[in-house]
């Protein structure tokens, strides 16, 4: 197994507080991990400590059998590539500015974009359905082409390992569709990626590996179909859940899952 993204005992936090102890998962090229729990259970945190914001306080963290700290920033840029949620980022620059700014990894020390360079920025553009809005401020798009801009400007990268935080947020059904079927296709094609969600719907539609944060700040790894039971979704959410199975268009079992007022 091409693993990519190793996390052994990962202890991190703020101040005195510990946020997460001891987690441990591996995440494989082609593979989609989805990681799920409460508000403020800590997935953000665990975010920025794969990405080398937070240090950890124990364990490690192995990026291509390499720990985070033998690696340069750009060569990390080359192969990590990190999609923010849509209302952190507030560019002064048209959308295909932005996106094109995914290949600054690649460009040499004094380098500017040359036509290859647009050509990957282009098909990520098209690729996600925002090629129209190239010329168009960034400020200046809804929330939901934000949030596509953004991914195409991460695939513009042409990373490894893609950390997506609630890729879904602010998308209508049909560009939430979208953008589960690019994840599917994506990690058909070779990637990893690892991708934070409220909607366990999401993880039972494209995750291969599901983890859920409890409460006791332990985390549940394993397929979503293991991991995501009424039991384990009513107990890391503290409210009952039903999970509803139906009849997909292949005829394979859909499942998703509906919180109980
Ligand atoms: N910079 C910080 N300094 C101190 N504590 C922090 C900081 N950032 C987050 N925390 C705390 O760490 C815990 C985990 O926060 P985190 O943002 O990782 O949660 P989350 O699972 O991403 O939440 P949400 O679903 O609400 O986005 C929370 O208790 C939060 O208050």
């Amino acid at each position: 197994m091409d693993v990519v993204l190793d996390v052994q005992d990962l202890r991190c936090g703020y101040g005195d507080v510990d946020v997460l102890e001891e987690l441990s998962f591996t995440v494989a090229a082609s593979e989609v991990l989805c990681v799920l729990g409460r508000n403020g259970a800590g997935k953000t945190t665990l975010f920025k400590s794969v990405l080398g914001f937070l240090p950890a306080r124990g364990g490690r963290v192995l990026v291509d059998g390499r720990a985070l700290s033998g690696w340069g920033r750009r060569e990390l840029a080359r192969t990590v590539a990190y999609v923010p949620q849509a209302h952190a980022a507030p560019f002064p620059f048209t959308v295909g500015e932005v996106v094109l700014m995914g290949r600054t990894p690649h460009l040499g020390v004094a380098g500017a974009p040359g036509r290859a360079d647009r050509a990957v920025a282009e098909e990520s553009m098209d690729r996600l359905g925002v090629g129209h809005l190239a010329t168009r401020p960034f400020t200046e798009i809804s929330g939901g082409e934000r949030q596509l801009a953004l991914i195409a400007r991460a695939l513009t990268q042409q990373p490894r390992l893609l950390m997506m935080d609630e890729p879904t947020s602010n998308l209508d059904l049909g560009n939430q569709a979208r953008v589960l079927h690019e994840i599917r296709d994506l990690a058909a094609g070779g990637l990893a990626i690892v991708m934070i969600s409220h909607t366990p719907d999401h993880a039972f539609a494209v995750a291969s590996t599901a983890a859920l944060l409890r409460p006791d700040r332990t985390l549940r790894v394993g397929t979503p179909e293991q991991v995501l039971t009424e039991g384990a979704l009513g107990e890391a959410f503290g409210r009952p859940v039903r999970v509803l199975t139906g009849v997909g268009e292949d005829g394979a079992t859909v499942r998703a899952c509906l919180p109980v007022p």
